[in-house]
Parts: structure tokens; sequence; C-alpha cells
């Protein structure tokens, strides 16, 4: 078998699909794509078609050892988000062939159903009080939330009182009937990281994620000895070569790495393992559509230290696109008590809506995120 075409989409909210078309009429998707960097991440794969054309689709680790090493320059948000979409679609078409899901090709199911949670709150958590009542009646009992808003490198008393007093709200209305995560977003800087987590510990979060932004990842062992809150990263973390300084370090209590940003599943599956190693649990970051979703299951559903999966439904971000606006075998995905099933079909489990992706990708919106600035007008971080 051959590898004919790869054919991308950019598509709303804010996604883009690749379509992998082989000489035996076998098709594989996946969904390279860095939320605000589509069209980057669109050139690098059709960077790639040269080389993929012709190849061998069945040499999924081969193929993905070229296009790692390959070029001199490796590594970073756009090349392992490229290499991440068109993993996946590899791994998609190797299924179809082989009439089995992935999670069958990966040694089979180390669990029955997996746990998702939900996000409240949008950009500027006010009110997330009506949001948790309203997914608890859909079954849900795990959230996760902004913890600030724009957060100086070092902020003043009110700035702490007011993004804890919404969490205090929270406890005070749920107890301990549900859980929730919340996740500073990067936008907390180091000396604040301490004050900020020794304040919201009587609240007893599930975790706090990017406590600080990646690049101060040197400060995760020094948090984690001033709390008791699991710490949580990784979204911005893309292949294992960046995750071994984490683990060897520790510090994280939980991985978060991105199906559509670290390499694949090839990748992903291999930092589980890594993860496993160091009792450091993983919970796949996931605020994107549906391919990228299937994906994380198919890690999730192998890896015994999976505890938690992100899934974009109503997410803040999916103005103009819904999760599952571009499948056609919607049921598969259905989250019963806030877990999800493993999704039965051969590949990825998705039965993808060509026609709507098509009709969508022309026009789609070049997203993206919002640029933040502090009183004084320096930038903030988002
Ligand atoms: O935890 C999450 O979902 C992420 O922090 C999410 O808010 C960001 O990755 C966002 O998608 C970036 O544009
Ligand atoms: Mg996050």
């Amino acid at each position: 078998m051959k590898i004919t075409k790869l054919t991308t989409y950019r598509l709303p909210p804010r996604w883009m699909l690749l379509k992998i078309e082989t000489d035996e009429g076998v098709v594989g998707w996946g969904e390279p794509v860095i939320e605000g960097r589509a069209r980057t991440v669109e050139t690098a794969v059709q960077e790639f078609a040269p080389f993929l054309i012709g190849q061998d689709p069945a040499r999924i680790n081969d193929l993905w050892q070229v296009m790692y090493r390959g070029s001199f320059y490796r590594g970073g948000a756009i090349l392992m988000s490229a290499i991440a979409g068109i993993d996946q679609a590899l791994w998609d078409i190797k299924g179809k062939l082989l009439g089995v899901p992935v999670y069958e090709l990966l040694g089979g199911l180390v669990r029955d159903r997996m746990k998702t949670y939900s996000w409240v709150g949008g950009d500027r958590p006010a009110d997330v009080i009506a949001d948790i009542r309203r997914l608890r009646a859909g079954g849900f009992d795990t959230f996760k939330m902004n913890g600030t808003e724009e957060f100086g490198i070092i902020d003043s008393a009110a700035a702490v009182d007011s993004a804890v007093a919404r969490i205090a709200e929270i406890r005070a209305a749920f107890g301990n009937e549900i859980e929730f995560g919340i996740d500073f977003h990067g936008r907390v800087a180091a000396p604040m990281a301490k004050v900020l987590l020794r304040a919201l510990e009587p609240y007893r979060p599930l975790f706090v994620e990017e406590p600080v932004l990646a690049e101060q990842a040197e400060h995760y062992p020094r948090l984690a000895e001033s709390t008791s809150i699991p710490l949580a990263a990784g979204e911005r973390m893309y292949s294992r070569f960046e995750f071994k300084r984490v683990f060897e370090q520790g510090g994280i209590a939980i991985v978060q790495p991105d199906l559509s940003h670290a390499g694949g599943i090839t990748e992903c599956v291999k930092i589980a393992a890594m993860a496993e190693a160091y009792d450091v649990a993983l919970a796949p970051h996931c605020p994107l559509g549906p391919v990228a979703l299937a994906a994380c299951l198919a890690v999730d559903f192998v890896s015994h230290n999976a505890v938690l999966q992100e899934q974009s439904m109503g997410i803040h971000y999916n103005k103009g696109g819904e999760l599952l606006d571009y499948v056609l075998n919607k049921d598969d995905f259905h989250i019963e008590g806030g877990y999800i099933s493993p999704l039965p079909k051969p590949g990825l489990g998705i039965v993808i809506d060509e026609a709507r992706v098509i009709e969508a990708s022309r026009n789609a919106p070049d997203w993206r995120n919002p640029l933040w600035r502090h009183a004084d007008g320096s930038v903030a971080e988002w």
C-alpha cells in the first residue's frame, strides 16, 4: 500500500483535519493543529507531503522517526503538531486496514470506560456555579476552570482573595460532591504561584494545571514541596525529550500531553509509559476536535495510569463549531455519568462527515488567542 495524497481542512472553530489517502482506497484522518497557528502547521504538514507520498503507511514507526530525526531542527509546537496529525492518520489507516480499533493494536483495553471532565467558566471565570449545576444535571461530576484573569508577577492580596473566593464559593455550594481542576494557564508567575497554591490549599482542588509556564518547569519541584495540591502540566511540552526532564526532577503529579501537539499516538503512548514508571498520572489535554479526542482515547484505553480525559464539548473556544459537528458516529462519543466508552469502530473509531468538513473549510476563521495586557499596558499571559 502507498500514501497517495494529503489534504488539510482548516475548520471552525479553530481546528484543522488532515485526510491521508492511499492507493488501496483506505483513508486515515488526523488533527494536526496548534490553536492560533493553524496555517503554520498546515504548511508544516504540506512540507512533509513530498516525502510521505509513495511511502507505505503501515511503517508508522519509521515514518515517525524520519519526520522527527530527518529534520535537523526538530521538536517544538509546530513540527510536533504536524507530525502528530500525520501519525494519527497513519494509525487510523492501519486500524481500518486490519479491521480493529487502534487500542487493539496497542495491546487492548486496560479499562472499560474513561473518566472525562468538562470546562466551566471560560476565560474570565466569573459565574461557574451555574455552569457546574447545568453540567452536573448531565452527569458530570468533575470540572476544570481557569484560576485567575490577568495576574501580575507580583500581585495584590486582593487579587489572590478574588481568585480564592470563587473557589471557596464552589466548595460552599457543592461540598465534595464534585471535583475540579484549576488551570493557572501559565498566567501566574513563579513568585505568586506559591502564594496562590497555599491560599487554595483549604479547598482541595483535584489539581492545579500549568502552575507556572512550561518554560519555568524548574519551579515544579519547589512548588510541589510547598503544597499538597497535585500539580499538572504538559499541554505545552511536545515530546518525550521535554517530558523526561520533568519526570527526572519531579514535582508534576499529572502529565497532560496533547495528542495533537506532542507527536501523536506513537509519541504519547511512550510518554504515558514513562509517566507510569515515575508513578505520574496521565490526563491528556484535548480542547480540540473529534479526531484529537479519539486519539487521546486510544492512548487512555491502553494506559494504566490514565485518570482523566479533557474533552471540548461546550468549551468556551467552540464558537462556530462543536466537538461532534464533523463526525457521523456521534453516538459513539456518548458520555454517560462523565464516562466515555471505547470507540468501537476500526482505526481511531471516527466516521468523518467529509461533505460537512469540505463545506465548513470554505470559510475557516483564523482564530487567534486574545492578547491580554496589565493595567500598566504591559503584556499579560493569557
Ligand atoms: O487546559 C486547556 O484546555 C488549555 O489550557 C487551553 O485553554 C489552551 O490550550 C487553549 O486551547 C490554547 O488556545
Ligand atoms: Mg490548560
